[in-house]
């Protein structure tokens, strides 16, 4: 017999690129279901860990692509100007409220664009100290990971003139404070002590920290933050790349308090599946230098021209307006599986980033993560594929496309409910996740 397409895969890639907690082997993809080779139709309520913000093969990006890529302008922006990067250039500016005049730096990935705006500050302002948080997922590669504070990346070389704060989680609040102040007075005797402000170059915020359990921070606790870090001459960048472009109800997260980042960096759903990434900040630091922080194929013009149909699209379809209703309508329905499931601690999130934190139990809420994995792996068995994040791993992650009908959303909760019934039952064994590490 000849083996099957997750064996094979098995075979011809490296774990290196790999992280996995069950067989999910796709053939293909069409709106929110994903089909694997057999046929079978799976609901994707992760979508591809936020990138596939349109869904799977839809019309606009399919005859934007089609098009681009039958008549392509060139390869990238590094040795010449082409149309499509230029116009998706010319409408990030325009959906960018930062004072000043900005410019956009093109990448492939959250990864790269952290790390080129790390670089790009550090350069220009000769400051080399960066504030960041316990949790913050900002990137796979070597500097990416130098200023991220994800367990995945404990092994890796840190910045030198890294501050790591803890993140503001109101279910697990730092020193009992749900507000976040204790945080704030932590990084005040920091400036006062061990880092002066004058020697810190910028500092990382995600408004929605998403690896590091989809925690949705106090309101308000950023727009001090930015405050206090403005106040000293401390950059502040913006990490939306998973929750930022309408996944959050507002085109930006951080519209939903009020401050505006010096610069944001965008991915993942920006390209609606393939490979695109975008920073845009001031133009005296994204002009620092020339042929700083390139690669061949940046700024390709198929996948800004996907770019640009995905940004249409979402203002086309009022698709930032419509994740607010559908992410309530999910997180309503997660509600009430909360009553009949004392698995679920906590429910979270804004818009279509949603998150579901599991405990053994609700006093001492000690995370549940067994238990959690054993729920994805059942969800998937029945037709869901959702995935975890969080320290503990112990937070269901719900990033679907935008393109999400509330007749899916309903038919998702069924099967979680479905999920949730088997895993406490004990219907799902250890076995399953012997060959699944997950995180
Ligand atoms: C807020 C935020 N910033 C940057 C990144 C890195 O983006 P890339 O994986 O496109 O390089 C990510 C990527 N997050 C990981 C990617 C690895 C697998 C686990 N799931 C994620 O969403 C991110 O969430």
């Amino acid at each position: 017999m000849t083996e099957g397409l997750y064996a094979r895969d098995g075979h011809a890639i490296a774990n290196l690129q790999k992280l996995r907690f069950f067989p999910l082997a796709i053939a293909g993809g069409k709106g929110v279901r994903l089909v694997e080779e057999n046929g079978r139709e799976l609901i994707d309520l992760s979508g591809a860990w936020g990138a596939a913000s349109l869904g799977y093969g839809h019309p606009a990006l399919v005859e934007a692509v089609s098009r681009a890529v039958a008549n392509p302008a060139g390869a990238s922006v590094l040795s010449a100007a082409n149309a499509p990067a230029t116009a998706l250039a010319e409408k990030l500016l325009g959906l960018f409220p930062g004072k000043g005049r900005n410019k956009v730096w093109f990448g492939h990935s959250g990864s790269d664009a952290n790390e080129a705006v790390f670089r790009a500050i550090a350069k220009t302002t000769g400051r080399t100290g960066v504030i960041s948080f316990i949790g913050a997922y900002h990137g796979c590669t070597t500097g990416s990971m130098a200023f991220s504070g994800h367990s995945v990346q404990a092994g890796a070389t840190k910045a030198e003139g890294l501050i790591l704060l803890p993140y503001p989680d109101p279910y697990r609040p730092y020193q009992g404070d749900v507000t976040g102040e204790a945080i704030l007075d932590l990084l005040k005797q920091q400036f006062a002590t061990s880092a002066p402000p004058e020697r810190i170059g910028c500092a990382f915020i995600e408004p929605i920290q998403s690896d590091g359990g989809l925690i949705v921070p106090p309101m308000g606790f950023f727009e001090k933050f930015a405050d206090l870090c403005q106040r000293h001459g401390i950059l502040v960048v913006c990490d939306e790349v998973k929750v930022g472009l309408g996944r959050s109800g507002r085109m930006h997260c951080f519209e939903h308090e009020d401050f505006v980042p010096d610069i944001l960096t965008v991915g993942k759903g920006l390209g609606g599946g393939l490979p695109l990434s975008a920073a845009i900040g001031p133009a005296e630091i994204m002009d620092c230098a020339t042929a700083f922080a390139m690669q061949t194929l940046h700024g390709n013009p198929v996948s800004t021209a996907a770019g640009l149909a995905v940004l249409e699209t979402i203002e086309r379809e009022g698709l930032a307006e419509a994740a607010h209703r559908k992410g309530e309508r999910l997180r309503q329905g997660l509600r009430q599986l909360s009553g009949r499931h004392t698995l679920i601690g906590d429910v979270r999130g804004r818009g279509l980033a949603c998150g579901v934190e599991l405990i053994a139990d609700r006093d001492s809420r000690s995370p549940a993560a067994r238990e959690t994995a054993k729920l994805i792996y059942r969800a998937y068995e029945l037709g869901l594929v959702v995935y975890y994040v969080g320290m503990n791993s112990n937070v269901l992650e719900m990033t679907p496309p935008l393109t999400i009908s509330d007749a899916d959303i309903d038919q998702a909760l069924d099967i979680l409910d479905r999920a949730f019934g088997d895993v406490v039952a004990g219907r799902v064994s250890d076995a399953v996740l012997s060959e699944f590490a997950g995180w």
